[in-house]
């Protein structure tokens, strides 16, 4: 991809690159890409080995800030497609036209005129974590809220034969999580990308083809 300037702004929790003591590679690759976050390439291999996102499709981002999946989607879907994104913190990157982001809590979501745009969209991807606490069950436990919310959001507003992306940490409700995932598509796969950090305990489930409800 072209590294074009996007206005990107440094330094979050959310593994911006705006130079950390976390600093590697990746987060210098990203920074020289005009990405926001090396989490862009997280997506990048899943894209890669699953072909979640097609040209033209509509794409809901749970979890989107600082921005780099938006971008990396907008790139998928091309022009032709949507991408809305949703995080309790504010995008401040610049958007291509067809991309848009509004500030709000999963959890505590209202907004209609959202829902009516996100309605039998194509492919939902949850990127979410919960701000850590260093104790390993404490944030397991708020991922998998996360995730419990994000799956709502698929029986909600995924199409039928949709695909779904879902971040979580490894933990006691790993495997409850992944049968009711299980449940919902006729394809599950769970895969660690080569990108995420090594200390790192999240996972990534891809389901795909959600079944008809
Ligand atoms: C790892 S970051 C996502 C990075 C993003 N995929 C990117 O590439 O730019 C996780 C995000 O989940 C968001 N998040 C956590 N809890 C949330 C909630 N309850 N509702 C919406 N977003 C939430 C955080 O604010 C954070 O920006």
């Amino acid at each position: 991809m072209a590294a074009k300037k996007r206005g990107t702004k440094s330094g979050n929790r959310s593994g911006g690159v705006g130079g950390s003591k976390w600093e590697d590679h990746l987060t210098r690759q990203a920074r020289a890409e005009n990405y926001p976050a090396r989490s862009v390439y997280k997506l990048k291999e899943i894209q890669q080995k699953f072909h979640v996102i097609k040209k033209a499709d509509v794409v809901l981002d749970l979890g989107c800030a600082p921005g780099s999946w938006l971008l990396y989607a907008s790139e998928q879907t091309g022009p032709n497609g949507r991408v809305f994104g949703i995080d309790i913190q504010a995008v401040t990157i610049d958007l291509p036209k067809h991309v848009s982001a509004i500030q709000a809590d999963i959890l505590e979501m209202t907004d209609e005129s959202f829902f009516d745009q996100i309605a039998g969209c194509a492919v939902v991807l949850s990127d979410m974590a919960p701000a850590t606490t260093g104790r390993k069950d404490v944030d397991a436990f708020r991922s998998f809220e996360l995730c419990r919310m994000a799956l709502e959001t698929v029986d909600r507003f995924l199409m039928e034969k949709g695909h779904f992306v879902c971040k979580i940490f490894q933990g006691n409700d790993f495997a409850r999580f992944e049968k009711q995932v299980k449940k919902r598509f006729a394809e599950c796969r769970v895969f660690k990308p080569e990108s995420c950090r090594k200390q790192s305990k999240e996972i990534y489930i891809i389901a795909k083809q959600k079944r008809a409800t």
